[in-house]
């Protein structure tokens, strides 16, 4: 056998076996949505609050476990306007290969359905296989009610699984991860089995500057602009803590648009800078040393605008 013959069945090889595919985690705001993600993922990808409505993004998670790749969509209500360039790619990858997700896992709380949870439904009918989730399970009270109610829940959609469970409870969260296998397609992983650690990181950091940079700049500024991450150095620490270095960019369409993010003297870009950092240090537990800069897309000029924001501020 040359080479290139065992070469190219060593690539068969690790592929025949496994699965992949591509789930959708939907329902409405505050149903648990981020927590099951983070949970199934086994890893903090997406910002939980008790505040509805922080899931802004698709944020994907991978979970490669066994011979399957599991790769999470968080969609809260759908939402495609404000879609990060982190999610487009990892779209394009993954509709050219599938066109749509294999299995909608639609969330709700269990005991309750809503006009809104009915809203929801309503945009994944005739999708994908959808798995109710009947999540914080713990909250109900009177589990008798819940039979009935699953039977309720039958009448409005052909749901393929129901699922009670809580997504704070690992045990059910590894039973949800086992049954969504089933529904995933013989075929090979589309990436690493570690991806999602420093990478998944450093999407985080171009998602929540970029969470920033819309919330302080309202709704002047185009969702044309971007973050890119330019630099994600974790340093070896003299202490136990972790370090991170993250320089971005802020790409924008206009100078006028430039003018707008960093503010009078400076101000908005260093708010931008210092909310972003506080909230990375939290979510990464490391200290943070953020270096933000504006760019014009057309030219790049990246003289002016630059703002240090050190961790010891
Ligand atoms: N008791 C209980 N609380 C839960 C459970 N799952 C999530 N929660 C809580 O419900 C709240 C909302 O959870 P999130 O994960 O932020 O909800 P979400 O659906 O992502 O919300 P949006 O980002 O607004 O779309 C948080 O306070 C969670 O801690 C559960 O199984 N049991």
């Amino acid at each position: 056998m040359d080479d290139s013959q065992s070469s190219e069945s060593g690539t068969l090889a690790s592929a025949v076996g496994q699965r992949c595919g591509m789930i959708a985690i939907v329902g409405r705001p505050n149903v648990g949505k981020s927590t099951l993600l983070n949970a199934l993922v086994g890893q903090k990808i997406s910002i939980t609050s008790r505040k509805a409505q922080t899931t802004r993004h698709r944020i994907t998670g991978i979970r490669t476990e066994g011979d399957t790749q599991y790769v999470f969509v968080d969609t809260p209500g759908f939402q495609t306007k404000h879609q990060s360039a982190l999610n487009k790619s990892l779209n394009k990858a993954v509709t050219g290969t599938v066109g749509d997700v294999d299995l909608i896992l639609f969330v709700v709380e269990a005991g309750f359905f809503s006009l809104k949870d009915a809203q929801v439904l309503a945009l994944i009918q005739g999708r994908a296989p959808v798995i109710l989730v009947a999540n914080k399970l713990d909250t109900m009270h009177r589990r008798s009610e819940l039979a009935p109610w699953l039977q309720g829940m039958q009448q409005r959609h052909d749901f393929a699984e129901f699922v009670p469970m809580s997504a704070k409870a690992p045990k059910d969260v590894a039973r949800l991860l086992e049954i969504c296998r089933n529904y995933l397609p013989q075929q090979g992983w589309w990436y690493q089995p570690d991806e999602l650690t420093d990478k998944s990181e450093r999407f985080l950091a171009a998602e929540i500057v970029r969470e920033k940079l819309f919330r302080l700049t309202g709704d002047e500024l185009p969702y044309t602009s971007t973050v890119m991450i330019d630099k994600f150095d974790e340093e070896p620490g003299k202490t136990a803590s972790r370090m991170l270095r993250i320089a971005a960019s802020i790409i924008v369409e206009r100078d006028g648009h430039k003018a707008m993010v960093i503010g009078e003297r400076g101000e908005r870009l260093k708010r931008i800078g210092t909310e972003a950092r506080q909230e990375l240090e939290k979510l990464m537990d490391a200290k943070v040393f953020l270096e933000l800069w504006v760019k014009v897309r057309s030219g790049w000029s990246d003289d002016a605008a630059r703002l240090r924001s050190y961790g010891y501020e």
